[in-house]
């Protein structure tokens, strides 16, 4: 097991949504799992003027994200925790006062013993991001002269392969690249980094993970919610850049990558890197329109209840061209992938929460079955990354009784089986690891470019190409209509239920 160093978390942003909805929620599980160092603080940083008692009352003890986990616990046990926690209003103005956060920080350290060790979050506003680690760097905390310095950032990380570019030079002058720690929590998720153990630990997986054996790979990321509370930043963002840009490019990268030569965290970020890079950028505008579809969500009535179309969301410009929906088909130039379709699609409003990947196997090149009602899409593997997590083999059997009728069944593994093995949340795992200063799960510099270069020309059609369309459905369907068109020449989008053996058309909101 990994050391946690004896450390301090200065979170900037800690009056926002995050810091109460996962971050300190992802500390507490750690703290009741005795997971955290002996000695280690937390010090909230924004520009709200809270008291270390009043940011303790707001994300501790009158928390909506934890009421339920503190219930159950002892109230020594909960000020246990919540006495950990430290507040610094920095004003107006994150690029002043530094001097006084500085100042605290070496109090606290010097009366919690944490070692010099400090790990910087930055959960504010994106703008703020280089700044902050300038600051940090002009007041001596990005030294490693003294204990350890990491900077977690959150995303967005860039708006457009350019903007990108430049956050990663902007930070890479206060901090080196091993300091910097880029969070996708799609990275933290159990069945994401189980792609990697399903592929590589597995003999019977990996020699049929390419083009001879594989006919197509789908990947469906969808949610059942609108943009919520979220449309000033959603409509500025849009799906492509909110989901794709980052998560579903990189399970893409774990689906894609060659087997790494071990499992350091350089080994496998390097062959993800590999993985997005041969991704085939599309330029013209004819394939741009061909293999992409954006769409909106329009109003409509789910169960009796009236859901707002995104144009009528708050924060939402009334005539907004930003998608909800996007679906793109695109190819790896590699050896292993070669000619192998991708579609990936991620959208909000859909029928129901759900992510998967659908690994779909070619007929067998003979049939001596083929009067047996099976089609070619029969041979599937489904690796369920949420809900209802775990993984779905599809086969044919035969129907006993005389002659050779097939029908289908279903291999499967739930992780619910492993029902004593506790799993962690995604942001409590990805706390975990960069308290420990293992990057395999953040990403890289060179990863996230290479994941905005595949993404660049898309976004750059969708914003001025000369035909590019804006489809609208209505809430609660699987997309528009027209999204069928990028798949079916070989079948149709597997529109799952709620449970992994969920199939085709079956449709919930929950
Ligand atoms: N919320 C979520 O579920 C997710 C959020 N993120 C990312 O995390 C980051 C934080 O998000 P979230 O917590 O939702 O955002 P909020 O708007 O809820 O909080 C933002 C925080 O930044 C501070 N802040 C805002 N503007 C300024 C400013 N001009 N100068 C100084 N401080 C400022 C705020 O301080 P104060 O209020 O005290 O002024 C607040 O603490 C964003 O980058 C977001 O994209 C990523 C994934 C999910
Ligand atoms: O990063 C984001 O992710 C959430 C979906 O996360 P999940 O873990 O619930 O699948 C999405 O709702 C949000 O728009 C996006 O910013």
């Amino acid at each position: 097991m990994k050391e946690t160093k004896n450390q301090m978390l200065v979170i900037f942003g800690a009056s926002g949504d995050l810091t109460a909805r996962k971050l300190i929620p992802s500390l507490f599980n750690l703290y009741v799992a005795k997971q955290l160092p002996k000695n280690f603080v937390v010090l909230g940083a924004s520009r709200s003027n809270l008291s270390d008692g009043e940011f303790r009352k707001k994300v501790v003890y009158e928390s909506p994200y934890l009421k339920s986990k503190i219930e159950d616990l002892k109230e020594n046990y909960v000020k246990g925790f919540a006495d950990m926690l430290f507040y610094e209003d920095l004003g107006d103005d994150y690029t002043k006062n530094y001097e006084r956060l500085s100042k605290r920080i070496a109090k606290l350290n010097d009366t919690n013993g944490t070692e010099n060790n400090y790990m910087f979050y930055l959960s504010t506003p994106p703008s703020l991001y280089e700044p902050i680690a300038k600051n940090l760097a002009d007041a001596g905390l990005s030294s490693q002269e003294e204990g350890w310095k990491r900077l977690i950032v959150e995303k967005p990380f860039g708006y457009s392969l350019e903007t990108a570019k430049e956050l990663n030079k902007g930070l890479q002058k206060y901090f080196n690249e091993s300091q910097i720690y880029r969070i996708d929590h799609y990275l933290g998720k159990e069945t994401v980094q189980n792609l990697l153990v399903t592929r590589f630990s597995n003999s019977i997986f990996e020699p049929l993970w390419n083009r001879n054996y594989i006919h197509h790979v789908e990947i469906t990321n969808a949610e059942s919610v609108g943009v919520e509370k979220r449309g000033g930043y959603y409509d500025k963002s849009g799906a492509l850049r909110d989901m794709f840009q980052n998560h579903l490019l990189q399970i893409v990268s774990l689906v894609v990558m060659e087997p790494p030569i071990g499992n350091e965290p350089e080994d496998i970020r390097n062959e993800k890197v590999k993985a997005l890079k041969s991704l085939r950028i599309m330029k013209d505008d004819e394939s741009l329109f061909e293999n992409t579809i954006r769409a909106q969500y329009v109003a409509s009535e789910i169960n009796g209840e009236k859901i707002k179309g995104y144009r009528e969301e708050d924060g939402v410009d009334p005539n907004s061209t930003t998608e909800t929906y996007a679906a793109v088909k695109f190819f790896v130039d590699n050896w292993r992938w070669k000619d192998v379709p991708f579609y990936v699609r991620t959208a909000k409003r859909m029928p129901t929460k759900v992510t998967e990947v659908i690994i779909h196997f070619k007929t067998p090149h003979h049939q001596i079955f083929k009067d047996s009602g099976l089609s070619s899409k029969d041979n599937k593997l489904i690796i369920r990354i949420q809900p209802d997590e775990g993984i779905l083999i599809k086969f044919g059997v035969k129907v006993p009784g005389q002659g050779f009728k097939v029908e289908r069944a279903n291999l499967d593994f739930y992780y619910s089986s492993l029902a004593e093995t506790y799993v962690m949340e995604a942001y409590e795992r990805l706390l975990l690891d960069a308290m420990q200063g293992d990057a395999t799960l953040y990403a890289r510099a060179d990863e996230v470019e290479a994941a905005w270069e595949f993404v660049d020309p898309i976004l750059d059609y969708w914003k001025n190409g000369k035909d590019i369309r804006m489809y609208g459905y209505a809430a609660g369907v699987w997309g528009p209509e027209n999204a069928d068109e990028l798949i079916d020449d070989l079948g149709f989008w597997r529109n799952p239920g709620q449970n992994l053996a969920d199939d085709a058309g079956y449709c919930v909101i929950c």
